[in-house]
């Protein structure tokens, strides 16, 4: 699976604390992140990661970009709530792109939590035959 890791700059800590207790489950799969994040996963948990830009310099919108083409299956996202970002309009617009096509998402570490384990489960493996049987009007 194809999985996006983001975490804005108070939820670092937490998503990089999060990834190395399940680091087990996220070695088995493909990872994504904005630049800052995914360079601290890169550096302190020795994952490998694709980086896309920094979230505020077009990395939310990179990963958005990819979720359109359905290429990312599942989004666990740390968002801070009390702190305004400076591109929070590109942070709605991954969201809701989450929704339109149906993406799992995690935007704290109770959410993540399941996701994570469902993840291992088998609970998302419908995500492979999505393209073909799911219609994204309904
Ligand atoms: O701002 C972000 C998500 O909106 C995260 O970006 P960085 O991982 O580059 O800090």
């Amino acid at each position: 699976m194809n999985i996006a890791l983001i975490a804005h700059d108070k939820k670092k800590r937490n998503l990089l604390n999060f990834i190395t207790a399940y680091k087990n489950i996220f070695s088995k799969h493909q990872l994504f992140a904005t630049g800052t994040t995914g360079k601290l996963i890169n550096e302190e948990i020795e994952l490998e990661v694709h980086r896309f830009q920094s979230g505020p310099l077009g990395g939310d919108q990179q990963i958005g970009a990819k979720i359109s083409d359905n290429e990312i299956d599942v989004v666990i996202f740390f968002r801070d709530p009390l702190t305004a970002q400076p591109h929070e309009p590109d942070v709605s617009a991954l969201l809701r792109l989450c929704d339109v096509y149906k993406v799992p998402l995690a935007t704290n570490v109770a959410s993540a939590e399941i996701i994570v384990r469902g993840l291992e489960q088998g609970w998302l493996n419908w995500r492979s035959i999505k393209e073909s049987t799911v219609n994204y009007d309904e």
